[in-house]
């Protein structure tokens, strides 16, 4: 059994306590009374170079256990929406990252910016839930599932007018999430079967994502430098976490790193070699 089967157990554990509390149906009322969602699409695309910074709000880890001792989420979130992130991820997963759906609520309400429930989404009870508790984009992780789930959690988080960020860990899977329709894929430099984490990862798979498609890269950035490495191998997004919670200074941080997407180096990224590669056939 690998770390990613098992934490998907215990995630399905915790579901069925709160599906038998609040029905499908109920949860489905719920979502359709939420403020609606907000575009996470046109955020997250790069601008002229630029690569957004998706800030994480992560209280611990399974590798690492708890991290530091981060403000309350909300004030964590206003930070690094000061700092200029582009979109917040907040951990809902309870036993190994101790996040809740109540920290997706006060983050949802204390920002302006998109906000990503990261969590193990398996069923669509989670993506509904994920809407009734603000959420604009939803991750749905590859590994973790059958093609043709895929392709349904995708449109049902579509349907909702949310954005599924689609977590791939290899080329091949990558192929997977294009072929489900995913729209934003990220790529996970930590492999979630085993926890490692190679960055050189995140070069060798979004070189199969195409133009037009949103590549955020996740996952193992300790500081401005990292951004630049994998926006210039082609992150349009880069998501960060525990470098933001340790730091100190979480609005600093961001900034730091929303400086380093922003270097005029980055203007002839990945997306404008591919586009000055063809005009020269
Ligand atoms: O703390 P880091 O190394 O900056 O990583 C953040 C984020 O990429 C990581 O939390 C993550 C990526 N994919 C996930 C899937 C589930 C839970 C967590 C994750």
């Amino acid at each position: 059994m690998t770390v990613l089967d098992d934490i998907i157990a215990g995630v399905l554990e915790d579901l069925r306590e709160r599906q038998s509390a609040l029905s499908l149906d109920e949860v489905k009322a719920r979502a359709r009374r939420a403020p609606d969602a907000r575009d996470a699409l046109a955020a997250l695309r790069e601008h002229d170079g630029a690569v957004s910074i998706i800030s994480e709000v992560k209280r611990s880890s399974p590798s690492k256990g708890f991290l530091a001792e981060i403000p309350e989420p909300a004030q964590l979130a206003a930070l690094y929406e000061k700092g200029g992130a582009t979109a917040i991820s907040v951990l809902t997963e309870a036993r190994r990252f101790h996040g809740s759906l109540a920290d997706l609520d006060a983050v949802r309400a204390a920002v302006d910016i998109p906000v990503l429930r990261k969590d193990f989404v398996v069923t669509p009870y989670q993506v509904h839930e994920a809407r009734a508790h603000g959420a604009d984009i939803v991750l749905l992780i590859v590994a973790a599932l059958e093609s043709q789930a895929l392709v349904s959690l995708i449109e049902r988080v579509e349907s909702l007018g949310m954005t599924a960020l689609v977590e791939v860990h290899s080329r091949l899977e990558a192929l997977r999430a294009l072929d489900a329709g995913a729209r934003v894929i990220g790529v996970n430099a930590r492999d979630l079967t085993t926890l490692d984490v190679d960055p050189t990862v995140i070069e060798e798979v979004i070189d199969v994502i195409p133009e037009g498609i949103v590549a955020v890269a996740e996952s193992g950035v300790r500081g401005p430098h990292d951004v630049f490495e994998y926006a210039r191998w082609g992150a349009d997004a880069v998501l960060v976490g525990e470098a933001l919670v340790t730091s100190g200074d979480p609005e600093e941080a961001v900034c730091d790193m929303v400086s380093a997407g922003q270097h005029p180096a980055l203007r002839a990224n990945r997306r404008a070699r591919m586009r000055a590669a063809r005009q020269g056939e």
